[in-house]
């Protein structure tokens, strides 16, 4: 498949905005940001700007900070569900982790979802770094990093054998004859693997799109590792185009490698634009937005990643590294934080992690302040040198920046023939150009049917469960 001349647009559906005080300017939905609302309202926008997909993320970094739990609280699923049911073509894609659910249960709520949805669901892949996860999700305490992809790994293989279960002219329906499905066309699962046991056949047909379309959004090489075998959206972070391209090369080489079509993998980093009529005016809401969130709102966040308390620190001494959470620790963007630890380990003193980083968007993604012509210059630039397949725009402030970008920005890349002026087709793999996935059973010789799929199996006793 040769490259899209469009490129993808997701919107982080987050109405407390991604910059720490964004909830403070007049007409942020702050004091709706646990209600159903702005998020429809944002995703509903999104939609008449023809987005991909709206995104929501999920992690328990949002028990740590009230501003942070204010910024999007409610549980992507639920949510998306709701959202579904009141727009027609967005897609919807949900963090959900496959750390602390098992396959069985959320391919239900997924598939649910994608059928009720008529094909619109994406899965954002993730395996929950937070040590502090256990409090949100319930379970035992965090588990091992390599091990948590080798997990996935299998996790993300059994819900797609049971999203295969149906094969797609399964359900009959002939009154006349009385015949509602065809036996020969539902399978049986039998996954007995190292993290996982499941049998049975599936009792969802696949929907409109097959299954959802699976995204990741793990950077390190265990996350690296897994990713291109199976992820068809690769959300990242990044600032240095430079870097982007280096990184969207590798992630393309590696889906390459496994035998797969690189452009079935879009890179996907975050964008963080503050826009204004003219690049002054962008700069001066920058400010604006600096100082009323406190005027050290980047030494705040990275006090915060950091794990320090700037009340008891000397900002000019350097930083002992042993006094610092260390990569492993921090959810969210994780190769942005490596940088910021490598520097601590150099010597750094907080003053200068601070004069360095504030430069650069929270969490280390692409932040772009400017008129919508320069924001757009930015963006054509990254897709066409292949910095990324696109972005994530995450709303620096709601509904500011996220409006001016759908209604500012977006009608100057589709006439420079940049993205879509309509939606060609309905389900997310539309939007996205990605192939109906064949189905696994239908092309394989003597799959097990359903006639057969409960014979002579000892299903486990009501005790043993
Ligand atoms: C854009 C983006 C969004 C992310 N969203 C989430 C999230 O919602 N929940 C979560 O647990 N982790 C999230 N992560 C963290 C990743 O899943 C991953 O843990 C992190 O990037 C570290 O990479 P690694 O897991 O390969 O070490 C996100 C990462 C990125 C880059």
């Amino acid at each position: 498949m040769s490259r899209s001349p469009h490129m993808r647009l997701m919107l982080l559906l987050r109405p407390g905005g991604y910059h720490r005080a964004s909830w403070r300017i007049p007409g942020s939905p702050a004091e709706q940001a646990a209600d159903l609302e702005p998020y429809v309202d944002m995703a509903r926008a999104a939609e008449r700007a023809k987005f991909d997909a709206v995104f929501m993320a999920d992690s328990p970094t949002l028990l740590g900070d009230p501003w942070d739990y204010l910024a999007q609280p409610l549980e992507p699923l639920t949510l998306l569900s709701a959202v579904a049911a009141l727009t027609e073509r967005i897609g919807l894609v949900a963090t959900v982790s496959t750390t602390y659910y098992e396959p069985l249960n959320l391919a239900r709520l997924l598939g649910s979802l994608d059928r009720v949805s008529k094909g619109r669901v994406g899965w954002n892949v993730v395996t929950t770094a937070d040590p502090r996860a256990p409090l949100l999700f319930g379970g035992t305490a965090q588990v091992d990093h390599a091990l948590r992809y080798q997990r996935a790994a299998e996790f993300v293989q059994t819900v797609c054998e049971l999203w295969d279960g149906w094969e797609d002219d399964a359900v009959v329906v002939d009154r006349a004859a009385g015949i509602l499905t065809d036996p020969e066309k539902i399978h049986r699962i039998e996954h007995h693997g190292r993290f996982f046991d499941v049998s049975g056949p599936f009792n969802i047909p696949r929907s409109a799109q097959g299954r959802p379309v699976l995204a990741h959004a793990g950077q390190s090489p265990d996350g690296l590792s897994v990713a291109p075998r199976y992820a068809e959206v690769l959300f990242g972070v990044a600032h240095d185009l430079a870097d982007a391209r280096r990184v969207y090369a590798d992630v393309k080489s590696r889906v390459r490698q496994v035998g797969r079509d690189p452009e079935h993998l879009s890179v996907l980093p975050g964008l963080l634009p503050v826009i204004g009529s003219t690049d002054e005016e962008a700069r001066r809401l920058d400010e604006e937005l600096r100082l009323l969130g406190g005027a050290d709102t980047i030494a705040d966040d990275l006090a915060l990643q950091l794990g320090l308390d700037r009340a008891r620190m000397d900002p000019t001494r350097r930083i002992p590294v042993d006094t610092v959470n260390h990569p492993d620790a921090i959810n969210g963007p994780q190769s942005w934080y490596r940088q910021i630890y490598a520097d601590v380990e150099r010597g750094a003193s907080f003053e200068d992690l601070v004069d360095k980083y504030s430069r650069i968007g929270r969490s280390g993604h692409l932040q772009v302040i400017g008129s919508p012509e320069t924001v757009a210059d930015v963006v054509e630039e990254w897709f066409t040198a292949r910095g990324c397949d696109g972005f994530v725009v995450q709303g620096t402030t709601v509904p500011g920046s996220t409006d001016a970008f759908m209604e500012h920005v977006v009608p100057l890349l589709q006439r420079r023939g940049l993205f879509r002026t309509e939606y060609e087709g309905r389900t997310l793999r539309d939007h996205l150009g990605l192939p109906l996935p064949a189905n696994r059973f239908a092309d394989a010789p003597n799959p097990v049917t359903h006639e057969s799929a409960f014979q002579g199996v000892a299903l486990p006793s009501r005790s043993a469960r």
